[in-house]
């Protein structure tokens, strides 16, 4: 939609022939998008051929557990010089790959055609046209400033930023935070809680990011911080609701069934706490999830846990000293 009013063509691609059928005569998007109208110059289509026909920029938003499928089925009809920007905020499963990584692979493109778009915008929000502020990051800065142009609209506005591997794993660990403060609300727990998750929540997220290469300020930015501040208080976050669900008792299988749409945050946990071994990082939160999730240890003795745990200083070792603030 942001880009139909930008006044590009858009055409979107979908496996399901029955919403392409609804977007094209009805222009919704019923399921998801239940409110909203479609701008009605955007076509769907399930022919992936057609929809990429002629396409000058492609936004990839699956899912990250089908990006790898996705992309693979768009490989032979993206020609080059063709900007591929994806906003999915996950990791592949497994492999525990970013997903500009998938997309490199299966595309056979040069990574400096590739984008990622990350940052606080709950799709609820953007269609309504409500200001929304997202970033753009490419290993290419031409690429980073294409991306900007084509979404940049007076309601969306676009930055840019080179530290792709920041933005993406910002994007991807907030996810995992933001199911913690669904279960710490669904617990009966305040403002202060979800205030230490946030602020914790980062820490560890700039730990494990920077180890991965990425700029410790990304975290300080739109995918940082900005995600993580929306994602664990809106409404709209699908993680929130399904951490709120799981702290009702009920099972993982029947919180995400009754969501019926992608909660990141589940599989996330997982490969953060691959990733998180893999590069000798301490990611307490992420530990205690991953335990709730896929060892049914009882979400409140998971936070008694955490406020538990042996003493510790704020920041990281060395990076602060008694002798130079007194
Ligand atoms: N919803 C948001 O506000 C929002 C905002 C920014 C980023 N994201 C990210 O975008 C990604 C997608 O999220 P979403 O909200 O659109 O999820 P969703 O669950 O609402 O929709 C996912 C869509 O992908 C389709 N799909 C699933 N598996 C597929 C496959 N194998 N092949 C083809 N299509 C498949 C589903 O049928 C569905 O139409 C996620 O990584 C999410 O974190 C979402
Ligand atoms: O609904 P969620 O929790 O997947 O969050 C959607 C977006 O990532 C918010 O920026």
């Amino acid at each position: 939609a942001v880009l139909a009013d930008n006044d590009y063509h858009v055409t979107m691609w979908t496996r399901n022939p029955v919403q392409a059928k609804e977007i094209n005569e009805e222009h919704r998007n019923g399921k998801f998008l239940p409110d909203a109208v479609l701008p009605p110059g955007i076509v769907a289509s399930t022919n992936m051929e057609q929809a990429l026909f002629g396409a000058e920029l492609v936004l990839f938003a699956s899912p990250s557990t089908a990006m790898r499928e996705v992309a693979r089925q768009a490989a032979p009809f993206i020609k080059e010089g063709t900007l591929c920007v994806h906003a999915t905020k996950g990791f592949e499963s497994v492999s525990f790959n970013r997903m500009t990584t998938v997309l490199a692979e299966e595309l056979q493109i040069d990574p400096k055609q590739l984008v990622v778009l990350s940052g606080p915008s709950h799709a609820e929000e953007v269609i309504g046209k409500q200001p929304t502020t997202v970033v753009v990051a490419s290993a290419c800065q031409e690429s980073a400033e294409r991306a900007q142009d084509a979404f940049i609209t007076p309601y969306f506005r676009v930055y840019t930023n080179p530290d792709v591997v920041g933005v993406e794993v910002a994007g991807a660990l907030k996810n995992i935070i933001a199911l913690c403060a669904g279960l710490t609300e669904g617990l009966g727990f305040g403002d202060n809680a979800k205030a230490a998750l946030i602020t914790r929540g980062l820490a560890e997220i700039s730990r494990l990011g920077t180890a991965m290469g990425a700029n410790p300020l990304t975290f300080a930015g739109l995918a940082g911080i900005g995600d993580l501040i929306v994602t664990c208080t809106s409404r709209h976050s699908r993680n929130y609701r399904a951490g709120s669900m799981l702290a009702s008792g009920l099972a993982l299988d029947d919180v995400l069934q009754r969501m019926g749409m992608v909660v990141e945050g589940v599989r996330t946990t997982n490969a953060a706490r691959e990733l998180a071994a893999s590069f000798d990082v301490v990611m307490p939160i992420t530990e205690q999830l991953y335990q709730v999730l896929y060892g049914n240890k009882p979400p409140r003795s998971a936070v008694e846990d955490l406020m538990g745990r042996g003493r510790t200083h704020e920041m990281e070792e060395g990076a602060a000293s008694w002798g130079l603030h007194q």
